[in-house]
């Protein structure tokens, strides 16, 4: 649905040139919620920008639909930027209107009729959980009632395209939970493709399909979700992860004391409810003792990543590393 080919933009600072953009290639697929992180200045924002031209780029095409939206005359971009919604850190609500009005404002720049306006807007308000909040002011409502009526103004115009901004950057953990929930239904519930920058890992997890990691202006990492977290192949993705708790490293420590083979074991799916390692230990006489592991769901899927060492003899260990794999469980040898 959306590919971004080979983008570039720099801005001229006094003294400097930044390279916000380097070279952006992506692909974002039709009805999928896709998740950009990294750090402060790599160029999320720049990149998210790129996908309804708010930045245009010096170099590099947007593909939308088939078609290059930067080619687009004014009058095709106004129409196409009524299909995407964007979601802000900060909310952007107008302060002296009500949440209604809020929601209606861009069926209003639409020309929409008046009676469609509040037929609309009161039905998105419903959708976001605040029918009952129609005649307040922004001020009236918490953080996460604000960013809702956010949802509301950039879904009430059907959007086929929802950009959402560090979305849930202001908010408290169990909010952002909330909004990210929200977020999730409606990608399911409308079928609307989500694209969303973020600094947290745990953003990434709880909502997106596939993740790119960007790091200088340019794309370091990319794939689903359960693959870049459960093999990370890039530093600044090891270290993001690292940061979130989910540090795949941390059995280096403890290595030097441990005798036997040290696997790092991947599970997911309905394999994470298995017992099969105690099968394993059982059966071919290894024994087994775990130096590093995560459990967790990501999305809804199941996923466990275990790193043990393991000691038996060395037909039993090969044994033990078919039968696993034949059970959907990867095996990686970290120390021989
Ligand atoms: N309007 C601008 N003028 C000059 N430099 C800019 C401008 N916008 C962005 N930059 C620079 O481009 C680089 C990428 O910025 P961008 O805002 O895209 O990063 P980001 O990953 O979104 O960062 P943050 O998480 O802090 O918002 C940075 O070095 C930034 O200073």
């Amino acid at each position: 649905m959306i590919r971004l080919e080979n983008l570039h933009k720099t801005y001229a600072a006094p003294g400097r040139i930044s390279h916000a953009l380097a070279g952006v290639d992506l692909r974002i697929s039709q009805g999928e919620v896709f998740g950009i992180i990294g750090r402060s200045g790599a160029g999320k924002s720049t990149l998210i920008r790129m996908l309804n031209l708010l930045e245009r780029p010096n170099e590099g095409r947007v593909w939308v639909n088939g078609q290059d939206i930067t080619q687009f005359s004014d009058a095709q971009l106004r129409d196409y930027r009524r299909r995407v919604g964007m979601v802000f850190q900060h909310f952007n609500l107008l302060r002296s209107r009500t949440v209604l009005d809020n929601v209606r404002f861009p069926l209003r720049l639409a020309g929409m009729p008046r009676a469609e306006q509040d037929a609309r807007a009161n039905e998105v308000l419903a959708l976001v959980g605040l029918g009952e909040h129609a005649g307040k002011y922004p001020r009236q409502l918490s953080g996460g009632q604000q960013q809702r009526v956010g949802i509301a103004r950039a879904l009430a115009s059907r959007p086929e395209l929802l950009l959402c901004d560090e979305a849930t950057s202001a908010l408290d953990p169990e909010t952002t939970q909330s909004i990210l929930r929200l977020l999730l239904d409606i990608n399911q519930r409308l079928g609307l493709t989500i694209v969303l920058i973020t600094h947290g890992m745990d953003v990434i997890r709880t909502v997106c399909d596939r993740v790119a990691v960007i790091d200088a202006g340019r794309i370091v990492e990319q794939g689903s979700v359960l693959d870049v977290f459960l093999h990370p192949q890039h530093a600044v993705t090891q270290s993001l992860l690292s940061e979130s708790g989910m540090d795949g490293e941390g059995w280096r420590d403890m290595a030097h004391g441990v005798a036997g083979r040290l696997l790092r074991l991947s599970f997911r799916g309905d394999a994470t409810a298995q017992p099969m390692l105690s099968r394993v230990s059982r059966e071919l006489s290894v024994d087994l003792s775990i130096l590093q592991g995560s459990v967790g769901s990501i999305k809804g899927t199941p996923y466990g990543q275990l790193v043990v060492s393991a000691q038996g003899g060395s037909t039993a260990l090969e044994q033990m590393e078919t039968f696993l794999s034949d059970k959907g469980v990867k095996c990686e040898v970290l120390r021989p």
